[in-house]
């Protein structure tokens, strides 16, 4: 652990300066791609508008054999490709694979000044982060990289969940936690085989009923995920830096996708995973707040005047803690209209009711 006062000092000689906070830029979806997959890789340029951020992944789904396919095809695709204010992030090879010291070589000296963030998979805790802080500025000083680059950890062994507050807090490089439930299933030796989602048999039944035993009784399955979310949500709100949602696998599911990604939005999460494009409009449906709700909350902070003190509105009590729960929703429906004029006009609309 640093010193607090050098906790933003640059890691290595001629690196950037680690920033003070992570930028909030919009991340609704992370749209995984195999970029040595020529299919795939044909639609880039047509799916990078259309997203917040596009990954190169380079880790689990892409096999062994393919592996230097994907680092070589994603250096071509960032040189090629003007993303425009779309995001590109990369996830490399675990940090004990054969493949990740040629995986951070690569992209930071060829393709440095065009990556946002780098998603580490199966972080285990703060001295996972520590090693890639270093080298990073290693890296970034050798290329001549302007801008630090971000680190994204993906939470998917029990080590890692015990763990999450020092992974969320382990470098000013950190900007954000996402949930890797395949992985972490395995790691807890849970019995689910799905990649996120609940499972049916993962209930809670109705008690019986005292006049007939023998009466029906309604069940309610629960959500497998709550814990880790909740937990990995505190983590990151404490550090300043953001959670996600993964993946969901079930791609043909798209009803119980965007229940399990609203969920996560609710809770506090800012984006989830879009594996396959029919993914990526449900992402942008769940994590922009409704219409609705921003007029409300506008509604509610215009009632509040200055923050403080309590009103009634439409029946219901409005104080200091509810302003600052619209200007949650408030300040995120401004970030993403930013960049969304489509959002830009059902919000104006949505004011001018
Ligand atoms: C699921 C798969 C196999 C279905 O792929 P498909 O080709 O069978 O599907 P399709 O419906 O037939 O595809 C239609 C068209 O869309 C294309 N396409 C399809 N997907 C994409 C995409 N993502 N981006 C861009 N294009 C895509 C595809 O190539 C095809 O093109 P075509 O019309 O020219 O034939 C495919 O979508 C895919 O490989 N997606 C990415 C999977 C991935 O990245 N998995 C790893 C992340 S999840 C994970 O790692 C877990 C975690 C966190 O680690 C842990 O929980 O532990
Ligand atoms: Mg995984």
């Amino acid at each position: 652990m640093r010193a607090p006062k050098d906790f933003f000092r640059p890691l290595a000689v001629g690196a950037p300066t680690p920033v003070r906070e992570v930028p909030f830029r919009p991340s609704r979806m992370i749209h995984f791609f195999d970029p040595g997959n020529e299919k795939m890789a044909a639609k880039i340029p047509v799916i990078a508008p259309t997203v917040d951020v596009l990954l190169g992944n380079l880790e689990d789904a892409v096999a062994a054999d393919r592996k230097e396919a994907a680092r070589d095809g994603l250096v071509k695709i960032a040189r090629a490709t003007d993303f425009g204010d779309t995001q590109l992030w990369t996830r490399i090879n675990s940090l004990d694979s054969p493949w990740v010291l040629d995986d951070l070589l690569t992209l930071v000296t060829e393709i440095g000044d065009k990556l946002d963030v780098i998603m580490v998979p199966k972080v285990e805790g703060a001295a996972d982060i520590h090693y890639i802080d270093r080298l990073l500025a290693q890296l970034e000083a050798k290329a001549g990289v302007r801008r630090p680059i971000l680190v994204h950890a993906i939470l998917e062994t029990a080590t890692g969940v015990a763990g999450v507050e020092e992974i969320a807090g382990a470098s000013p490089r950190m900007q954000g936690v996402s949930l890797g439930p395949a992985d972490l299933a395995a790691s807890r030796r849970m019995k689910t085989t799905r990649v996120g989602g609940g499972h049916p048999g993962y209930l809670v039944r109705q008690d019986p009923d005292t006049q007939d035993a023998d009466a029906p009784r309604a069940t309610y399955q629960q959500d497998l995920w709550h814990y880790t979310l909740a937990r990995m949500v505190d983590a990151c709100a404490a550090h300043g830096i953001l959670p996600y949602y993964g993946p969901f696998g079930d791609i043909k599911d798209t009803t119980a996708c965007e229940d399990q990604f609203r969920n996560a939005f609710l809770l506090g999460c800012v984006g989830a995973w879009s594996l396959h494009p029919v993914q990526i409009g449900i992402a942008k449906k769940v994590f922009s707040p409704s219409p609705d709700e921003v007029r409300w909350a506008r509604r509610v902070i215009e009632a509040m005047g200055d923050g403080t003190g309590a009103v009634m509105l439409d029946g219901k009590m409005q104080d200091d803690a509810t302003f600052k729960q619209c200007q949650v929703v408030v300040e995120l429906a401004e970030a993403l209209a930013a960049r969304d004029p489509e959002l830009r006009a059902a919000y104006d609309a949505a004011g001018e009711e």
